[in-house]
C-alpha cells in the first residue's frame, strides 16, 4: 500500500551528503538495493505508477536549494572566476535527483543493470501510453536514459557472431527475438546463421547471454532486390561459401531486444560496428545496404485514397489512363468510383498475382511509396520510422524495389515493396548530420525521379 511505499523509499533513499561531505560519505548498505529491487518487483503493474512518481516527486532534485544557488550566480557582485567556479560546482551537484545515487548502487549488485534497464521500459510505457504526464517521471527517464547511455556505450560492449554452434540458449533468443522477419523452424534459423549469412549481436557484460541487439547480414553478389531470394522457404543448402561470389553485405533485419535501452541508438552502433568486421573478413567487399520493409505505407495509401475521395480530388493521384486501366482491369461494376476499386485492389494481395494488373499499378504504387518514404514527414523527419532509423545513420535512401516481397506480410504492409538503404562509408557521417540538423534526405536518382513523377501527377 501507500504507507508500504513511503516507508520503503524514505529507508532507502539514503539522502544526498552535502557537499562537503560528498566524497566522504560511506555508501549504503547494499540491502537497500536489493530492498528496493525486491519491492518493486513484488509491486502491481498498476501500482508501479504511483510508486514511480513519489520516487520521482519526493527523492528528486532539492529545487529550493537549487534556485538559492542559481540566484547566487546572477549575483554581480559575484566577480572572481574561482568563487564562480565553486558555486557553479555546488550548483551542479545540487542539482542531482536525490535517487539517482540509489540507481547507481543498484547498477552494481547482481542483476542491477538489467534491473535499470527494465525499470526504464516501465517509464517509457507510462509516459508513451500518458499514464502520466509528471515532468518528474520524464525526470526520471532522461537519469535512467544517461546512466544506460554511459553503461551500455561502444567500448563496453561485446561483439558476437552468432553461429550453429553458438549456445542453443542464445540460438533460441535469436529466434525469439526475430521482429522483422519471423523464423519459421530450425532449418530456416540454421540458413540464416549458415553460409553466405551472418549474425551478429551486442552483448554486455551485465547481462550475460543476453543479445541486446541483432543484426541479420546476407552476403551476395549484389545489392538484393527481393527478399524471397534471402529467406525463401526451401533453399538450396550450400556447405560454404565462395568468396568470389560475395561484393555485398546485406543488412536484412535488425531488432533490439531491450525496450529499455530504446535512444540508446544501439542498432547504428551494431551496423557500422559489422561493417568493419565485414570489411576485415572481406576486404574487397563495397556495397553495403539494408534491405527494408516499408512498415505502414498500405494503411498511408488507403488513408490518402479515402481522403481524396472524399474531397473528390481522387483523380490527381493517378492520371485518367492510369484510371481507366484500373477500372477495365478491375471490371468493377459501372457505378463504383475508380479511386473505390484502387482501395478495394490495394486491400488485398490478389493483386500480386495478376500479370495484368502488376502492369498497370506498379508505376503508380511506385510513385506513391516514392513519395510517401521521401516527403512524408512528422515533425520535419522522414514519418516512416525505418527511413528514419537509416537516414539518422547516415544511409541515402537508394533503391525501391518492386515485388521485393510477395509474402502475405509483404503485401499487406507495403504492397510488396521494399526499399534499399544504401551506406555509402564515405558519406553517411556528413548524410547523417545534414538529416538530424536541417532534415535533408540523402536519396539516389531513382527516388528522386519517382517522386518528382509523383509530384508531376498529383500538382500536390
Ligand atoms: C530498428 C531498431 C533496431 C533501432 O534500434 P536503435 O538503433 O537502438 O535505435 P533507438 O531505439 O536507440 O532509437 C529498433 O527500433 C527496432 O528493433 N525496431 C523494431 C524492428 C525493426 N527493425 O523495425
Amino acid at each position: 500500500g501507500v504507507t508500504g511505499m513511503e516507508e520503503i523509499l524514505a529507508r532507502v533513499v539514503a539522502p544526498l551528503p552535502t557537499y562537503e561531505t560528498r566524497d566522504k560519505s560511506p555508501p549504503p548498505p547494499e540491502s537497500n538495493s536489493l530492498d528496493f529491487m525486491h519491492f518493486y518487483k513484488s509491486l502491481e503493474k498498476e501500482d508501479r505508477l504511483g510508486f514511480l512518481t513519489k520516487l520521482s516527486q519526493d527523492f528528486g532534485v532539492d529545487h529550493r536549494s537549487a534556485s538559492e544557488l542559481a540566484g547566487k550566480l546572477l549575483d554581480t557582485q559575484l566577480r572572481d572566476l574561482a568563487t564562480i567556479l565553486q558555486v557553479e560546482d555546488r550548483l551542479r551537484y545540487c542539482l542531482t535527483p536525490r535517487y539517482k545515487q540509489l540507481l547507481n548502487h543498484i547498477s552494481r549488485v547482481e542483476g542491477g543493470v538489467k534491473f535499470l534497464v527494465d525499470l526504464r521500459a516501465d517509464v517509457l510505457e507510462i509516459i508513451s501510453s500518458k499514464a502520466s504526464e509528471s515532468p518528474h517521471i520524464k525526470d526520471l527517464n532522461g537519469t535512467l536514459k544517461s546512466l544506460l547511455s554511459e553503461w551500455f556505450s561502444v567500448g563496453l560492449l561485446r561483439l558476437e557472431r552468432i553461429t550453429w554452434q553458438s549456445p542453443c540458449e542464445i540460438l533460441q533468443k535469436i529466434s525469439q527475438y526475430e521482429a522483422v522477419h519471423p523464423v519459421r523452424n530450425w532449418t530456416d534459423l540454421r540458413r540464416r546463421v549458415g553460409p553466405y549469412r551472418r549474425c551478429y549481436a551486442f552483448t554486455h557484460a551485465a547481462m550475460p547471454g543476453e543479445p541486446l541487439v541483432v543484426l541479420h547480414v546476407a552476403l551476395t553478389e549484389d545489392i538484393s532486390d527481393n527478399i524471397q531470394s534471402i529467406v525463401r522457404e526451401f533453399a538450396t543448402v550450400d556447405t560454404e561459401e565462395d568468396v568470389n561470389k560475395i561484393n555485398a553485405a546485406i543488412f536484412y533485419s535488425i531488432s533490439s531486444t531491450q525496450a529499455g535501452l530504446q535512444g540508446v541508438e544501439l542498432g547504428n552502433y551494431l551496423i557500422k560496428r559489422v561493417v568493419r568486421e565485414l570489411q576485415g573478413e572481406f576486404p574487397h567487399m563495397a556495397q553495403f545496404s539494408s534491405l527494408s520493409p516499408i512498415p505502414g505505407f498500405s494503411s498511408w495509401l488507403q488513408g490518402l485514397l479515402s481522403q481524396s475521395r472524399k474531397e473528390g480530388r481522387g483523380s490527381e493521384l493517378l492520371s485518367e489512363q492510369e484510371w481507366k486501366e484500373v477500372e477495365q482491369a478491375t471490371d468493377s461494376s459501372p457505378g463504383t468510383p475508380a479511386v473505390d476499386a484502387l482501395r478495394k485492389l490495394v486491400g488485398t494481395s490478389e493483386w500480386l498475382r495478376s500479370e495484368r494488373l502488376c502492369r498497370v499499378l506498379e508505376p503508380v504504387l511506385m510513385r506513391l511509396c516514392a513519395w510517401y518514404l521521401y516527403g512524408e514527414k512528422r515533425r520535419g523527419y522522414a514519418l516512416n520510422p525505418v527511413a528514419n532509423f537509416h537516414l539518422q545513420n547516415g544511409a541515402t535512401m537508394w533503391r525501391l524495389n518492386w515485388r521485393a516481397d510477395t509474402s502475405p506480410r509483404g503485401a499487406a504492409n507495403s504492397c510488396g515493396i521494399m526499399v534499399n538503404y544504401r551506406y555509402f562509408l564515405s558519406e553517411t557521417s556528413k548524410n547523417s548530420s545534414l538529416y538530424l540538423q536541417s532534415k535533408a534526405v540523402a536519396a539516389s536518382e531513382q527516388v528522386l525521379g519517382l517522386v518528382s513523377q509523383f509530384q508531376k501527377n498529383s500538382k500536390l
